[in-house]
């Protein structure tokens, strides 16, 4: 016997935005003054998002792990609020969240390209991962290795479309079609989608991949043009909340300032080391004949004053070098500045690197401007 389900009407609660609210929305949000930054409350995009924060001197007072509203000491007026990453989406085209930090891939899904949601920073270098397909190794499949070929399977028609399921319904209908994929029919799972081409209740999936193990325990495999899209942790504002809270703005130029500046600095090393010389300016010839110590605008070159015997006046016999150089060249770096100097080189690592202006706030400004 089919089940019957008492379908109850739930009158919906006008949000903050909705032109009709006269008054306050259920969580009287419209008339809050704070700014609200959604952070996830669980899984592995949790610890990134927080240890990031945390390297950008924004530690998030969370005393007690179920405890969903905490705070960051440095940004007064903003409330952290803790929600699957799902829904820190979700309450952003609400109204009752302002800015976010979640994967690109929950943006993608879940803001549905709604034009109110603002990618403020694409890359904050954690939860890396792409949206593809994956299909068997093996039975028909095994001599497909790209979308093409899987397009022009002769087994897919209107009557028996190619069964794709997936986590990304969204996606999945507005970006396969445009790969050739003219029969597909999409089903849902929560998770562990891998076991459906085997277990027999899809043919292919498409989810989230980032070291590849679960495909290939699973027999499955990833296709040429499957990639849909690529995923990191990003930092995702309401534009309407950018113009119309106050603060919004000035906290989200903060945040971003600050994780911009540290990713920067994440990748450089800051070399320092003394060496003999006649001038600052042949120093600066010295080290500059060496492409890898060419640093971020050039290196800086300081006297070093000593007073090498009693009675005489203060000299310079010494020029102290430094220069930033990308974590990559380091070993290479600091073998050319060891051959100059003649003296050890002192390496330390750098916390941020402020730009003039960060190229995504103008960005970010040129957005708001349309
Ligand atoms: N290999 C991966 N699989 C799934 N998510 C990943 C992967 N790599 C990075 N991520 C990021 O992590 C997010 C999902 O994290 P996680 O799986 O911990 O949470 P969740 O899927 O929402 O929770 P649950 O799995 O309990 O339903 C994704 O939205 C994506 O941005
Ligand atoms: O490429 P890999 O490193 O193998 O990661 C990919 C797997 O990780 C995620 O699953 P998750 O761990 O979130 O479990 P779930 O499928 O139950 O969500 C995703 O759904 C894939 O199954
Ligand atoms: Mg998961």
């Amino acid at each position: 016997m089919a089940a019957v389900f008492n379908v109850v009407q739930v009158e919906r609660v006008p949000g903050p935005w909705d032109v009709s609210s006269s008054s306050s929305s259920s969580s009287g949000s419209s008339s809050r003054t704070t700014v609200r930054l959604g952070l996830p409350s669980k899984g592995r995009m949790a610890e990134g998002t927080l240890n990031l924060l945390k390297e950008c001197h924004l530690s998030v007072c969370k005393p007690n792990p179920r405890q969903y509203v905490a705070d960051i000491t440095e940004l007064q007026n903003l409330e952290v609020w803790f929600q699957r990453e799902s829904d820190v989406v979700r309450k952003m085209l609400a109204g009752d969240i302002d800015l976010g930090i979640v994967g690109y891939d929950v943006v993608a899904e879940h803001g549905q390209d709604n034009e109110d949601l603002v990618v403020v920073h694409d890359q904050l270098g954690f939860g890396e991962c792409h949206l593809g397909l994956g299909i068997p190794k093996y039975g028909i499949f095994e001599n497909v290795s790209s979308v093409s070929d899987l397009a022009a399977m002769p087994q897919w028609t209107s009557s028996r479309p190619l069964r794709i399921v997936t986590g990304f319904t969204y996606l999945a209908s507005r970006l396969l079609k445009a790969k050739g994929l003219e029969h597909i029919q999409l089903s849902t799972a929560d998770g562990a989608l891998e076991a459906a081409p085997a277990m027999g209740t899809a043919d292919a999936i498409l989810d989230l991949v980032s070291s590849g193990t679960t495909l290939r325990e699973n027999n499955l495999k990833e296709i040429e043009g499957g990639t849909l899209i690529k995923s990191q942790g990003v930092l995702v504002a309401s534009k309407r909340a950018l113009l119309k809270r106050k603060g919004a703005l000035d906290v989200t130029r903060e945040m971003l300032e600050r994780l911009e500046a540290h990713l920067r600095a994440k990748s450089q090393f800051l070399l320092t080391g003394n060496m003999r010389g006649e001038s600052q300016e042949h120093v600066a010839e010295l080290v500059l004949r060496h492409t890898r110590l060419s640093g971020l605008q050039g290196p800086t070159i300081s006297p070093v004053y000593s007073l090498p015997d009693a009675g005489d006046g203060v000299k310079v016999q010494y020029y102290a070098v430094a220069i930033c150089v990308h974590k990559r060249q380091l070993y290479d770096a600091v073998n050319e500045l060891r051959k100059i100097c003649g003296s050890g080189v002192l390496v330390s690592p750098l916390t941020y690197i402020f730009d003039e202006e960060p190229p995504r706030w103008r960005q970010l400004l040129a957005t708001l401007q349309e």
